[in-house]
């Protein structure tokens, strides 16, 4: 098992000019694919434009039907997943109800490949959907951009370029997973303490960069078919079968590194009270590509981090694993002011404006959940997970 999380810990390395950034989940892709697919990176690529023309629905139906055999490896793979991903929320768009045979045989057999549904995840369009301006320059904001652009410009840049960096300050504390479990195993309290204490700093990293995210307005333009008034049924998917099927849009539950931590520490989201949260959650990893669900699975199933902590009478060893659930704790209490401040009070001044009632429960997130209500269980079962400190 160890062997695993190790092995998953260097998975998706970047080159060697990041090798200091330990990043698992994060994927640096090419940013082409073979000749044959280019036109479905070109379409992508053009889609703010050609849906300002009218004219992206007539490109995408005159697209060739190409079988995924000849995508090489998993980049590209992964590069050819985000392509098909923006195509098909741009057919979406155009009120269709729909998908061709030539998006979605190749949407539909590719996904099923990457253990991904056949929508657009997270993993697209934040930990692939990015490349440096100056490939010798460093992941800073101001030298990256996203590869694919979406409605709303900047902001969706910004929302999701701040998420991914958010994802690469949080994943430096990937690196000690496999210490963690080493000094679990050999009772080694001094060294657990140290490996806690690394993961409780890359937390608060991550908590000061999301504090960027206030720059940007939360996009919501995330698009779900499930338990959506637009595709009540769902989409269907031509060629794949004629019974629509639904899929839930892009979700902060569908980023890995949000979940590894709460698998680390033993953070069950399973008291009856957040019931629905953690049957949320269960449900977003099966969107998340297959290695990153592995690699969770394979965090719970080995981390008795917890326990041993609870257990042991060395109270600074119960200090350092508290640190890194009050850590997570104000990130999650960030993740709920900016939700509140950029999706809630805006939509209530809407609505108020318009006239209409809105309460929370109307209020959808970009997951197409009850967003607010989701992230304040989080939140608060992460809180009963401190332990005593006597
Ligand atoms: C800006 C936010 C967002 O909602 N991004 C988003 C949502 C949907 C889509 Cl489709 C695309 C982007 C980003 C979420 C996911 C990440 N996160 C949430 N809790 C976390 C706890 C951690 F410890 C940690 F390390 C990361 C954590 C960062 C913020």
């Amino acid at each position: 098992m160890l062997k695993m999380v190790r092995r998953w810990t260097c998975l998706e390395w970047r080159n060697e000019e990041e090798s200091s950034v330990n990043c698992i989940f994060i994927l640096s892709i090419k940013e082409e694919l073979p000749d044959r697919y280019q036109v479905w990176v070109k379409l992508a690529k053009n889609l703010p434009t050609l849906v300002e023309e009218g004219q992206f629905r007539e490109e995408a139906e005159q697209l060739p039907e190409l079988s995924i055999d000849e995508l090489q490896g998993y980049k590209e793979q992964r590069l050819a997943h985000l392509a098909l991903s923006v195509i098909t929320m741009g057919y979406v768009w155009q009120d269709r109800n729909v998908l061709p045979r030539n998006i979605a045989v190749p949407f539909w057999n590719l996904s099923e490949k990457l253990g991904l549904p056949p929508i657009m995840v997270y993993a697209d369009c934040v930990l692939a959907n990015w490349k440096k301006k100056d490939p010798l320059g460093s992941m800073t904001y101001d030298n990256m951009d996203t590869l694919f652009a979406f409605p709303g410009g900047d902001c969706s840049k910004g929302f999701f370029l701040v998420s991914l960096l958010v994802e690469k300050a949080a994943a430096s504390a990937m690196k000690v997973i496999p210490d963690i479990f080493e000094a679990v195993k050999k009772k080694n309290s001094e060294s657990l303490k140290e490996s806690l204490q690394s993961v409780a700093s890359s937390v608060y990293e991550a908590y000061k960069t999301f504090q960027l995210v206030h720059v940007y307005l939360f996009s919501l333009f995330c698009f779900s078919w499930k338990n959506c008034s637009l595709l009540p049924k769902g989409l269907i998917y031509e060629g794949v079968s004629e019974i629509p099927k639904e899929f839930a849009g892009g979700s902060a539950a569908q980023s890995s590194i949000m979940q590894c931590f709460d698998a680390l520490l033993g953070i069950q989201h399973t008291t009856e009270n957040d019931e629905k949260s953690a049957k949320y959650l269960e449900e977003m990893r099966n969107y998340m590509p297959s290695p990153h669900k592995i690699f969770l699975e394979a965090v719970a199933s080995h981390s008795s981090v917890r326990d041993f902590v609870s257990s042991s009478d060395d109270i600074q060893l119960k200090k350092a694993y508290n640190e890194c659930v009050k850590a997570l704790v104000h990130i999650r209490n960030y993740h709920l002011q900016v939700v509140n401040k950029y999706i809630i009070s805006p939509s209530s001044k809407q609505d108020s404006e318009k006239g209409q009632k809105s309460s929370d429960d109307e209020v959808k997130g970009t997951g197409g959940t009850n967003l607010l209500i989701f992230l304040r269980s989080v939140r608060d079962t992460t809180k009963r997970a401190l332990l005593e400190e006597s």
